[in-house]
C-alpha cells in the first residue's frame, strides 16, 4: 500500500568538534526515515560554519544534489535541521522536488501516528504552528506535488488560504483541545477520589517503554521497533507482589531537538507524567548515544514541570551489552531486560519499596464479616501481615497506606474496632 519513497540526506556539520554528536543525530534522522516508510538513497553532508542564507547548502552542493537527484530519481528531499520559510521555497525551485526538514518528518510522522482525537487535533496544531511563520508568499508551488512524507496533514488548499484563516483554523482547535482537556481532568478528578498510586513510563524514543508497559500489565498496547510507536498516553493497572493495584501509563517517546510547536502541543499529553507518583525513566543502555538520551528526557521532564517526581532508572535491553562494563549515569537505578519474567519482577518490587516509603504505617482489625472490606484493603493498601484470629473472628492487618486516601477513614474505623475487641477480651 505504502510507496516507499526515494529519499536524500542533506545535513551540515558546523564543527568537526562536535562530529560524533553530528552523525548520531544523523543516523536518527535515517530512523525517522525508516519509521516514515522512507528508503534513504543517499546522504550529503556538507562542512561549513552555517547554513547558506538561501539554500541551506552552498551553490557548489546544490548543483551536486539536482545531479543526484535526477540520477537517483528521488522524491524527497530532507535537512537535517530546521529551513527557514525562504530556504524551502528556494530549495524547491531549485530541485523541483519535495523539500522538507527534520521537524516536518517528525510532525508528518506524528500525524500518520496520532489515534486519538486529541492526539490528532494537536498535531493538527503543530503544523500550523510550524507553518505559521513560514507562510509568507507561499503560494501555487506546493500544490504541484503529490502526497507522500511531509504532506499528511494539513492538504495544500489549506496552505493557499491566507494566515487569517490558519489563525482562525488555530483558533478552533485550541477552543476544542480545551473541551478534551477539561474532560480529562474530570476523569482525572473521578479517579483521584479512588486514587490508585500512579507509575508513568517515560524515556527515549525506541528505549522499550511499551514492551515493558506490556509485560508489567499483560496487555497489548502498540510496540514495534520504530520511533514513536507510542503516540497517545495509555494507562492500565498493573498488580504488584501485595496485591496492591497500581496505574500504570505509557507514554510518547521523547527525541532531541524535537520541533517547538510539538513540544507545545503535546504538553498536555504528557501532563499524566506531571501527575504521577513515580517516573519510571526507561534507557535503551545499548544506545551508543545513550548519555544524550537521558539528557534529553532530564531536560524535557523539567520543561513538564515534572522533575520533583521521583524516578527509578531502568537501563534497558541488557542482552544486548555486557552488564559487568556498564557505567549508569544515574541512580538508583536496574539493569533490566523488558522481556525478562524476574527483572520484571524487580520492578514491581522497586516500586511497591517506593510506595512504602512515602505511605504510612497501619495496624488494624477486620471482623471476619467485613470480607467486602479486607479486600478493599488488599486493592488499595500494601499488606504486610494478615493473621486470623480464632478468638477474635477476625483478621489482623498491618500494612502501608496512602494517609490521603479515602480507604484511610474505614482503616480508621477498623482501629477503633480492633481497641473496642481488645476491650471486650
Ligand atoms: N533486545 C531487546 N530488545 C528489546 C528489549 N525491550 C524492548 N526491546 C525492543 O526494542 C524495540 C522498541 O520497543 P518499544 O517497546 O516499542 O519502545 P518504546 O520506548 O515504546 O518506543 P516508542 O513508543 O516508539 O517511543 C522493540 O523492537 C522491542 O522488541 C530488551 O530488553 N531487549
Ligand atoms: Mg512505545
Amino acid at each position: 500500500m505504502i510507496d516507499i519513497e526515494k529519499v536524500l540526506l542533506i545535513a551540515i556539520l558546523h564543527d568537526e568538534k562536535n562530529e560524533e554528536r553530528f552523525y548520531y543525530s544523523l543516523n536518527e534522522l535515517k530512523a525517522l526515515v525508516d519509521t516514515a516508510e522512507g528508503e534513504v538513497v543517499e546522504t550529503i553532508v556538507q562542512k561549513r560554519p552555517s547554513p547558506h542564507r538561501k539554500y541551506y547548502v552552498g551553490e557548489g552542493k546544490l548543483a551536486e544534489i539536482k545531479e543526484i537527484i535526477d540520477e537517483k530519481e528521488i522524491d524527497v528531499v530532507i535537512t537535517n535541521e530546521e529551513l527557514s520559510g525562504g530556504q524551502s521555497r528556494n530549495l524547491l525551485e531549485q530541485l523541483e522536488v519535495h523539500v522538507i526538514d527534520r521537524s516536518q518528518l517528525i510532525l508528518d510522522i506524528f500525524a500518520s501516528r496520532a489515534r486519538t482525537k486529541e492526539g490528532k487535533l494537536q498535531v493538527e496544531l503543530a503544523q500550523y504552528t510550524y507553518m505559521l511563520p513560514r507562510l509568507h508568499g507561499q503560494g501555487t508551488e506546493l500544490s504541484r506535488l503529490g502526497g507522500g512524507i511531509g504532506t499528511r496533514g494539513p492538504g495544500e488548499t489549506k496552505l493557499e488560504t491566507d494566515r487569517r484563516h490558519i489563525q482562525n483554523r488555530m483558533d478552533d482547535i485550541k477552543r476544542r483541545l480545551k473541551q478534551v482537556v477539561n474532560q480529562r481532568e474530570q476523569y482525572r478528578g473521578n479517579r483521584r477520589k479512588n486514587r490508585l498510586f500512579q507509575v508513568a513510563v517515560v524515556g527515549y524514543t525506541n528505549a522499550g517503554k511499551s514492551t515493558l508497559f506490556n509485560n508489567l500489565t499483560k496487555s497489548d498496547s502498540l510496540y514495534e521497533d520504530k520511533l514513536f510507536a507510542t503516540l497517545d498516553p495509555l494507562s492500565r493497572r498493573m498488580k504488584l507482589p501485595s496485591n496492591v493495584e497500581v496505574l500504570l501509563t505509557d507514554t510518547v517517546g521523547f527525541i532531541q531537538d524535537l520541533p517547538t510547536a510539538l513540544i507545545a502541543a503535546f504538553r498536555s499529553t504528557l501532563e499524566e507524567v506531571r501527575e504521577a507518583d513515580l517516573i519510571l525513566h526507561v534507557i535503551d543502555s545499548s544506545a551508543p548515544d545513550r548519555e544524550e538520551h537521558e539528557n534529553t528526557v532530564y531536560q524535557l521532564l523539567s520543561e513538564l514541570e515534572a522533575d520533583d517526581i521521583p524516578i527509578i532508572t531502568l537501563y534497558n535491553k541488557k542482552d544486548l551489552v555486557n552488564v559487568e562494563d556498564f557505567v549508569p549515569m544515574s541512580h538508583p537505578y536496574f539493569i533490566i531486560s523488558a522481556l525478562d519474567g524476574a527483572d520484571q519482577r524487580t520492578v514491581k518490587t522497586e516500586v511497591e519499596k517506593v510506595m512504602k516509603d512515602s505511605w504510612e504505617y497501619y495496624a488494624g482489625f477486620v471482623p471476619e464479616r467485613n470480607a467486602t472490606k479486607l479486600a478493599k484493603l488488599k486493592q488499595h493498601t500494601i499488606i504486610e501481615k494478615q493473621d486470623y484470629s480464632e478468638v477474635d473472628h477476625g483478621y489482623y492487618v498491618n500494612g502501608f497506606v496512602d494517609p490521603t486516601h479515602a480507604i484511610m477513614k474505614e482503616i480508621k474505623e477498623f482501629q477503633h474496632d480492633e481497641s473496642s475487641n481488645h476491650n471486650r477480651s
